[in-house]
């Protein structure tokens, strides 16, 4: 058995994407962001006080034959961007690109920060992360994906993101129609809850690769592919115009520039990311300084390739082997 699902970007930044996720009988249809960087499956619901509600979709499980109280269970969840929401916990039939699983842990937000309240586009995050990430006490939930993976084709996904277009989540095979070039494989470490793994090395505007290798996370939920200091500015030292911008807390640049692209080794393979996709998005409406998709993880402690990194790339997260592939697009 396989699934397959769109993702489309959220802005004209591809700040975020989101999928569609079927919840509860009859189905109840959420617009959910899915994130490989974290491991709980949480929604706007009947529970959200509502005023945080207005203008989100929302799961009501009383309206829901298969929803049952998980009783006495709770979660609160904390993201890179200091959001958070916590609440209480159900089950039900959660149904991604036409698979299902009948008993998903599916937590209720009677808590949500600012940043939720105002995405109105999204109802919540599906977490693609592994199931020591989860949140729920006092017994830790299994994602979507770890439920299912038993019941796929192969313990597998990948995550086909792409600029201002739609892309895929395909659950249980690869398309490999999808890349250009040869899938590498690399180690990933779920210890920390992430899919984690080492790029090689790197280079800046297709020169050949250094051996400085990058120890990060793949990760669909954060928008920036962010990285150590040295490469950033080995990076925007390209750049004439690039300079940081303490108000836009990041390297900005006039949006003229003709940007170099940003290379790095993963699995024996090369994956390059086109400059088009760094000069991510005007700092305001009609301004002629743009943002970088590259920045700093010196504050965070961990490197992250974000959606500007997987843009480039057909990503296999593949649970069964313990491994990333990587292949360009
Ligand atoms: C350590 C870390 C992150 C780790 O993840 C991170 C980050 N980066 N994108 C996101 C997140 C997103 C994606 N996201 C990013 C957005 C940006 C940059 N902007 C301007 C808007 C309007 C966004 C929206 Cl709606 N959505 N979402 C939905 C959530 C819950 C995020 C949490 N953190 N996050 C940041 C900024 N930092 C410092």
């Amino acid at each position: 058995q396989t699934g397959s699902a769109n993702t489309n970007p959220s802005d004209s930044a591809d700040d975020e994407y989101i999928t569609n996720v079927s919840i509860g009988t009859p189905a109840q249809v959420l617009p959910l962001d899915f994130d490989t960087g974290s491991s709980d499956l949480w929604v706007f619901s009947s529970e959200t006080p509502k005023s945080s509600a207005s203008g989100h979709v929302t799961y009501s499980p009383s309206k829901s034959s298969t929803a049952k109280k998980l009783s006495g269970a709770s979660w609160s969840i904390t993201y890179g961007d200091h959001s958070s929401s916590s609440g209480d916990v159900y089950t039900d039939k959660v149904t991604v690109g036409g698979f299902s699983v009948s008993s998903q842990a599916v937590e209720s937000a009677t808590k949500v920060s600012t940043q939720f309240v105002q995405d109105t586009v999204i109802s919540g995050l599906l977490g693609l992360g592994f199931d020591v990430g989860n949140t729920v006490k006092p017994r830790a939930q299994k994602t979507w994906f770890s439920n299912a993976a038993n019941s796929l084709a192969q313990p597998l996904f990948t995550a086909d993101l792409k600029h201002q277009q739609t892309g895929s989540y395909n659950f249980g095979f690869i398309d490999t129609t999808l890349a250009k070039g040869p899938i590498g494989y690399t180690p990933a470490d779920g210890s920390e809850g992430y899919w984690g793994f080492t790029a090689t090395g790197y280079s800046v505007g297709g020169a050949k690769l250094n051996r400085n290798s990058i120890t990060g996370i793949a990760d669909t939920g954060t928008t920036l592919l962010l990285l150590d200091d040295d490469v950033v500015n080995a990076y925007y030292n390209n750049v004439e115009s690039a300079q940081y911008d303490d108000s836009q807390q990041g390297v900005v640049f006039d949006c003229s520039e003709d940007l170099p692209s940003f290379s790095f080794g993963v699995g024996g393979t090369t994956i390059t990311i086109p400059g088009s996709l760094i000069n991510l998005t005007p700092v305001s409406d009609g301004s002629s300084t743009c943002f970088g998709g590259l920045q700093s993880s010196a504050d965070i402690g961990i490197n992250i390739f974000g959606d500007v990194a997987l843009k480039a790339a057909l990503v296999v997260f593949d649970l069964g082997n313990e491994r990333l592939g990587w292949a360009q697009k």
